[in-house]
């Protein structure tokens, strides 16, 4: 059995999630279903901060919600203390409606629209990370134009290439996100910033990647953003107040997976900043993180129904599942793996290998390659730790409606986004008639 869900069967031996029975999830709420255990969501977000509050430093541990955005997600980020970034209105629109106070936002993104930075700036949000000259230039404008000023830190590209997957890197120098160091991007960026009154600047900020599994490259990043808030102390006498380092911290999605727990990232992250600091004669800034993936990928479950079964002669068998690509994409655009197990009875011996397919019309649309026992139709399967970029990169393709989000916590369980309906999905269409 999977060794990861040994505490999690009950004694009907099914699979359970957050104290409920994953069958009855199942049967009460419909499938595909995402299902959160927020214990383990604010367990992680807890394991984050303990580091930052032993080692007594001023920090911020900012939940990247592209990895799961929710009202209800940001309402228990809010209750754990966390922060939060967001990066289009559409996140910040449901961060607002949570009441997730909003001096504790940060805007992130490497082409925020005139529009987005009005509604940042018309609501006060806690920070900018401004990522490139357009956007200096277009928040000026807003500025100006509503009288307003509001904090800022500066995006930069510390040229250190995570070892992930290559779509999942974001600090090499040949990236789309933030300001080049070698070439003086970032200090010419500063400058400006510095010159603007209405900008009342921060620090700087750094995201090397996603899914990492090594402390080096966030040691690395450390060590170089300190190296350059000291450059600027020299060089334009202006103090940075906050590092941030980013998120990426890897999380274990099979067996294989080694990775390193919250508190280990976080240690080497502060003992770098400290050292540096001091070697710099730099005054310790607060230091802030922003983990999406770690807080919520681990707590999450997606539940299928199996239905239509392929057996090709000597070939490994086709298990279809009433889900697929459109709630989980990660498998098809990253060839992500994840672990599955028959959630009405995961302690069955699996003696099998299948495909476990989507019932989206494209070939790749396969979740995920499992062993597992012999199946057949009406049998629950629960892939695991599907909570980061499982349903926040959902889609409609081939008209299907989005699973429903369901949270469960000490033996109760929520609807927190709703299953789409068939009305949903034409209610922003319009007849043609010219
Ligand atoms: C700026 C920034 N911060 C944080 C994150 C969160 O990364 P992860 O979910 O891997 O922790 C991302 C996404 O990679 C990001 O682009
Ligand atoms: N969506 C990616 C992570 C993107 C991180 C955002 N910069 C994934 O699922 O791995």
């Amino acid at each position: 059995m999977n060794s990861q869900i040994t505490n999690q069967i009950n004694q009907a031996g099914h699979l359970t999630i957050g104290g409920m029975d994953s069958l009855e999830l199942a049967k009460e709420y419909g499938t595909p279903l995402v299902v959160y255990d927020v214990s383990q969501i604010r367990h992680q977000i807890r394991a984050f901060k303990k580091v930052f509050e032993e080692e007594q430093v001023n920090y911020a541990v900012s939940y990247a919600s592209k990895a799961f955005a929710s009202i209800a997600m940001y309402q228990v980020a809010n209750e754990e203390g966390a922060y939060t970034d967001v990066v289009s209105a559409g996140e910040l629109y449901t961060a607002m409606k949570a009441n997730f106070p909003i001096e504790r936002v940060s805007f992130h993104g490497n082409n925020k629209s005139k529009e987005e930075l009005e509604m940042a700036v018309k609501n006060h949000v806690g920070k900018i990370m401004i990522d490139n000259f357009y956007e200096i230039d277009l928040l000026s404008q807003v500025l100006e134009e509503q009288d307003s000023e509001i904090n800022v830190m500066l995006r930069i590209t510390p040229g250190i290439s995570a070892h992930t997957h290559e779509y999942d890197q974001t600090g090499q120098v040949d990236s789309k996100f933030g300001f080049d160091l070698d070439s003086g991007q970032a200090d010419k960026a500063l400058q400006e910033v510095l010159k603007n009154q209405r900008m009342h600047m921060l620090g700087i900020h750094a995201h090397i990647g996603s899914q990492i599994f090594e402390l080096n490259g966030f040691e690395m990043a450390a060590a170089k953003l300190v190296d350059v808030a000291a450059s600027w102390r020299k060089n334009y006498d202006y103090t940075a107040q906050i590092i941030n380092v980013g998120g990426g911290f890897g999380i274990k999605y099979v067996q294989e997976d080694h990775p390193l727990k919250p508190e280990e990232f976080v240690k080497v992250i502060v003992k770098t900043i400290k050292d540096e600091a001091t070697k710099h004669n730099f005054p310790i800034p607060e230091i802030d993180i922003e983990p999406g993936r770690s807080i919520v990928g681990p707590a999450g479950y997606n539940l299928y129904k199996v239905g239509s079964m392929k057996e090709i002669p000597g070939l490994v068998p086709y298990v279809a599942v009433d889900g697929g690509m459109g709630d989980n994409i990660r498998p098809a655009l990253y060839q992500a793996k994840y672990e599955t197990v028959l959630a009405n009875d995961p302690q069955r011996k699996a003696s099998q290998e299948f495909h476990v397919a989507g019932k989206y019309c494209e070939s790749g649309d396969i979740l995920a390659d499992a062993k597992l026992p012999s199946l057949k139709a009406g049998d629950i399967l629960a892939m695991l730790d599907t909570g980061a970029y499982g349903y926040s990169m959902a889609s409609n393709y081939n008209r299907n409606p989005r699973p429903a989000v369901v949270f469960a916590e000490n033996g109760k369980a929520q609807v927190v986004v709703k299953r789409e309906s068939l009305e949903d999905l034409i209610h922003l269409d319009q007849d043609y008639n010219i």
